[in-house]
């Protein structure tokens, strides 16, 4: 199986082509090919990254070669990394829609090119933001099931993780889903949580205790004040920005703690590859695997009474086909509530200038 990675000498493509040699995913038989954009600056130094993979893992490096142009992409799965990424500076605000402007056209030339020039059964994995803009274009190019956004998966793992902080026990042990918009739209499913070892009333119990008496309907205005507060600390002290962090309930902190880390420059590499290589080893494994990512949905989700027909993340079945099904248990109100809003809120990005 072969790997291709769009914007490899990018600071996410790079970690993710150096995780997918570590991790031996992609096997010394196979081929791992970077892409760079022909006349770019990234066109030199993806040769250079070619050179310093082999010099590193040269005994168990795949064959890696190099494409400059969107046609000249042949992978049975292809990882979308290229793009304009968001100011990584303390202060400095997001803006998704400029963001999104800047990327569509990336997007649609990639798409169309794999649709018109591929094998017809490519898997791609977006980690290009915004997520849910890429998957949409991906999507309507290529077919839906062949398109998984990574964002739902790594918002997934950092909620298991700051729960297994709180509790002290290994992330392994904790299941549970973020689903939603990847960044300040993500929706934590407090009700899929679960853990290995704990009987239900244990873990009624534990999720009581970690989440208090907050529900969802407050998260967002949470957010909000949350970045307020680190924005303002981070000018003058990052460390003290990071200690206020651990105070936090998990799910704030499973948002927060990301953004902070992308604002204090370091950006958020190392993790974001991590999750990807994830789901490059799920598509590899041959198994169906349940993960959560961005799809487009065409109404296998039913919330309050309407059939959604959008894209965001869910729980999804992953297997060497692309995604098969989508795994939602029933939300409770509060979750049922706020996904309905920010699936509001996707559609229209996806769709800017469109009347609601
Ligand atoms: N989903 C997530 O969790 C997550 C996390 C972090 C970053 N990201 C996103 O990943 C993307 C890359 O982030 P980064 O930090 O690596 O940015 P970066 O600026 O370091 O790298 C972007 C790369 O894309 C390349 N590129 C631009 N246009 C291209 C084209 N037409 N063809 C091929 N390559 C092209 C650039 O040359 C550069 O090498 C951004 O959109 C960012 O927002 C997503």
């Amino acid at each position: 199986m072969d790997v291709a990675v769009i914007g490899a000498a990018g600071a996410i493509g790079r970690q993710i082509c150096v995780q997918l040699i570590e991790r031996r995913v992609v096997p010394v038989s196979s081929r791992l090919q970077l892409v760079a954009r022909e006349g770019s600056a990234s066109a030199s130094a993806v040769h250079g990254l070619r050179a310093d993979l082999i010099d590193a893992y040269a005994e168990h490096a795949p064959l890696i070669d190099v494409a400059l142009h969107p046609h000249d992409v042949v992978a049975d799965v292809i990882v979308m990394a290229a793009g304009r990424t968001p100011p990584s500076r303390p202060g400095v605000p997001v803006d998704r829609h400029a963001l999104a402007a800047d990327n569509r056209a990336l997007f649609h030339s990639y798409a169309h090119a794999i649709a018109r020039h591929g094998s017809g059964h490519e898997v791609v994995i977006v980690v290009s933001n915004p997520v849910e803009l890429a998957v949409s274009v991906f999507a309507e190019a290529l077919g839906r099931h062949r398109v998984v956004g990574m964002g739902a998966w790594l918002d997934t793992l950092r909620f298991r993780h700051e729960i297994a902080g709180s509790l002290g026990v290994r992330r392994q042990g904790v299941g549970g889903f973020i689903v939603g918009q990847h960044g300040d739209g993500l929706v934590p499913l407090w009700s899929s949580v679960r853990f290995t070892g704990l009987t239900v009333d244990e873990r009624v119990e534990a999720v009581a205790r970690l989440r208090g008496e907050r529900t969802l309907d407050a998260f967002p205005a949470e957010v909000a004040d949350a970045k307020l507060a680190l924005m303002e600390l981070a000018q003058t002290d990052m460390q003290a920005a990071f200690a206020l962090i651990d105070t936090w309930p998990p799910d704030l902190r499973a948002l927060a703690r990301p953004w902070l880390t992308h604002q204090s420059g370091a950006k958020t590499a190392s993790g974001t590859a991590g999750a990807t290589v994830d789901l490059v080893d799920t598509v590899f494994d041959g198994r169906e695997i349940v993960v959560a990512g961005q799809v487009s949905l065409a109404g296998e989700i039913t919330l309050a009474g309407r059939e959604v027909y959008s894209v965001t993340g869910v729980p999804i079945i992953l297997g060497p086909e692309g995604w098969t099904r989508v795994v939602l248990d029933p939300l409770a109100p509060d979750e049922e509530r706020r996904l309905v809003s920010v699936i509001g809120d996707i559609t229209a990005s996806l769709h800017p200038g469109e009347a609601a």
